[in-house]
């Protein structure tokens, strides 16, 4: 009986699974859709198994090796678009600018429903993003206007490393104090000083949800949160690109790191190099693989005031102070690598500022 019982169990499973195989791929056969190659995913998990999940653009930039610029990964049984390198980043996010143009969103920015701008989507996005561009410039963002208040906040900082006296120090809550005090000029009309615990402790709810929007806590509660150097996007309709036929609603990842280091555009991709940037004659020269920005419709919108900001923080401080590494390290000992998470930052370090 027992073995009867065992025989027929057996003979239904092989049923349902081999239905299980023909219904998948008779829809395969059927479906309009083609995507590009990429590494076969396992049931449940997809190719999370493959994924470096401190630094997914990692194993991003690996497959890219060997599948080509663009591929598919399976984050769990989501089908993501990995665009990899200047050409596919730019032909995605510029030449099709529309069909890529959608942000695309990952269960920790539910919440936001699809409104503000980050993480706004359709037409409340369009009219948001437009709002927010002309305000932000009606206040004075890419403006000379902003400049005395960049100088003056520099300024502020510059005191603040002053009362070290040359010791080491960290100094990067004083320069996002600094950086997010811009902000508040430009948006409330006021800065905060570096101690208001107000303002401390809103930096620090921000930088954790940031830290924690990639962490692997938030991503086992659902495995597809993750936002490797750029913010994830959609595609707004069905697409053809590069031959493949993507439907719409497909999550799409344009690595802007892979562009960044994109050995077909930079001499030297690992190395800082300012040659990038000048010609025979020592000029500027402006490249277009320089994305840190990102391009196309869901560019950054705070990149002049960002640009503003760099240029001017940098050279107050090198004008003041020389910055060398602590007593007893060797600037070949410094550690270069970030730290995980949205945004690249780099690990806790500390260094001198000696006067001239
Ligand atoms: C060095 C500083 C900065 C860098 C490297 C940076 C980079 C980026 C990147 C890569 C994106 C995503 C673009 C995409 O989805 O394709 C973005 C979006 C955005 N950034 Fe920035 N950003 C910086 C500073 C700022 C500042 C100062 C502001 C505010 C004034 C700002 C406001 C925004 C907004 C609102 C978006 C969303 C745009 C949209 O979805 O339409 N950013 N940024």
């Amino acid at each position: 009986m027992a073995d009867t019982f065992s025989i027929f169990f057996f003979l239904l499973c092989a049923a349902v699974l081999s239905f299980i195989l023909f219904f998948k791929s008779s829809k395969k056969r059927c479906s309009p859709y083609k995507f590009p190659p990429g590494p076969k995913p396992w049931p449940l998990i997809g190719n999370l198994n493959i994924l470096n999940m401190k630094f997914p653009q990692r194993t991003m930039c690996k497959l890219a090796e060997q599948y080509g610029p663009v591929f598919t990964f399976h984050m769990a049984r989501k089908k993501y678009i990995v665009l990899t390198g200047y050409d596919a980043v730019k032909e995605a996010l510029v030449t099709q600018a529309n069909d890529f143009g959608e942000r695309g969103l990952t269960s920790v920015f539910h919440k936001s429903k699809g409104k503000g701008i980050m993480f706004g989507v359709g037409e409340s996005w369009k009219t948001m993003r437009r709002f927010t561009l002309s305000t932000l410039r009606d206040f004075g963002m890419g403006r000379s206007t902003i400049e005395d208040r960049i100088i003056d906040e520099a300024q502020q900082t510059l005191d603040i490393f002053a009362q070290y006296k040359g010791r080491p120090f960290n100094p990067t809550i004083h320069v996002n104090s600094a950086a997010s005090n811009i902000i508040c000029v430009l948006v409330f009309g006021q800065r905060f000083q570096y101690d208001d615990p107000h303002f401390l402790r809103l930096q620090q709810l921000v930088s954790e949800s940031t830290r924690l929007a990639v962490s692997p806590m938030v991503q086992i509660q659902r495995f597809g949160d993750l936002l490797p150097n750029n913010l994830l996007h959609e595609t707004k309709v069905d697409t053809t690109f590069r031959g493949y036929h993507i439907p719409k609603g497909t999550p799409v990842i344009p690595l802007l790191s892979s562009v960044l280091y994109d050995k077909t555009q930079w001499q030297t991709p690992h190395k800082f190099n300012p040659g990038h940037f000048l010609d025979a004659e020592g000029r500027f020269v402006k490249r277009d693989a320089f994305m840190p920005f990102s391009a196309g419709q869901r560019k950054c919108i705070g990149e002049t005031l960002a640009k503003m900001e760099l240029f001017l923080f940098f050279t107050s401080f090198l004008q003041r102070f020389k910055f060398q590494p602590p007593p007893g390290v060797q600037p070949q000992d410094l550690d270069l690598s970030p730290c995980p998470g949205v945004t690249s930052s780099p690990t806790p370090y500390e260094l001198c500022a000696i006067s001239h």
